[in-house]
């Protein structure tokens, strides 16, 4: 029987931070794998050890114990610059708060991961003029992040976190910045790239932004709470109330003009 490949397996994974005179332990033993082509929503409430399980995920810092697999890679095992290297090729960041370049164009910063690997050609820009279009940016190739809507700059950073072909996309709290009617455009984006069969775990404190995953994974005091999958049904139906409620804003905003 063969075994579907995993984006990511967390096996037992631990850290605590050793401060002068206690030491928290922000993550006790947590263990899920991620699928390839899988859409996870992690929540749980504030200091459940959501940040740290994701700068573990985004190679940026390392357990005190347990694995962490990216692909076949244990990334438990790695040299500050073996994580550096996974860092800035195989993990799509989306953050809050877009994080481009103000000076640089759509396309370029799109392009941005592969200028840190020296990738400057023309088969390279090719990709990112690719991408921007597939994330409905190809009428805005040359602008700069100040000439565009904050959904347009989430669209870059969705479209950035592609260019390397990563694990997994890695979003924290994407839509955290933006309105109702935008975060339905962003979460349609991603429900578009998960068709296509990419992998998203994305960190998120909204009950219907989670709801749009195939699977919610809860934290509480840095352990495994629940991991649920979500159906197909309440999926559709977040994503009816979802666009019901966007459509509403829209009505409204048109009434208002
Ligand atoms: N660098 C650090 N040094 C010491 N303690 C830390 C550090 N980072 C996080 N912690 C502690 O680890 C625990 C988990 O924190 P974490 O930031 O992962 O939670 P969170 O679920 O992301 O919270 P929030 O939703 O508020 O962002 C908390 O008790 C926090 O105070």
């Amino acid at each position: 029987m063969s075994e579907q490949a995993l984006a990511t397996r967390i096996d037992g994974l631990t850290k605590e931070y050793v401060l002068k005179s206690e030491t928290v332990r922000a993550l006790r033993g947590v263990s899920f794998d991620v699928p390839e082509g899988d859409y996870v929503a992690i929540m749980g409430p504030s200091g459940s050890g959501k940040s740290t399980l994701l700068n573990m995920l985004g190679c940026l810092d390392q357990p005190t114990a347990g694995n962490l697999f990216l692909g076949d890679d244990n990334i438990s095992q790695m040299t500050d610059d073996q994580l550096a290297e996974i860092r800035s090729r195989r993990i799509g960041f989306v953050f809050q708060s877009y994080n481009l370049i103000q000076q640089l164009t759509v396309v370029e910063n799109i392009q941005v991961p592969l200028y840190y690997q020296g990738l400057l050609g023309t088969k390279e820009r090719d990709r990112a003029i690719m991408l921007a279009e597939q994330v409905g940016l190809g009428d805005r190739l040359d602008h700069r992040p100040n000439q565009l809507s904050g959904g347009q700059q989430q669209r870059v950073a969705i479209a950035r976190s592609l260019v390397n072909d990563p694990y997994f996309i890695l979003a924290d709290e994407p839509t955290g910045n933006l309105d109702s009617v935008t975060t339905d455009e962003i979460l349609a984006l991603f429900d578009d790239l998960n068709g296509e069969g990419r992998t998203i775990i994305l960190v998120t404190h909204e009950d219907d932004v989670a709801e749009r995953a195939r699977r919610i994974i809860r934290l509480k005091d840095g352990m495994l709470h629940s991991d649920e999958a979500v159906s197909d049904e309440r999926r559709e139906t977040a994503r009816e109330m979802q666009a019901a409620a966007a459509l509403a804003v829209k009505n409204k905003q048109g009434l208002a003009c």
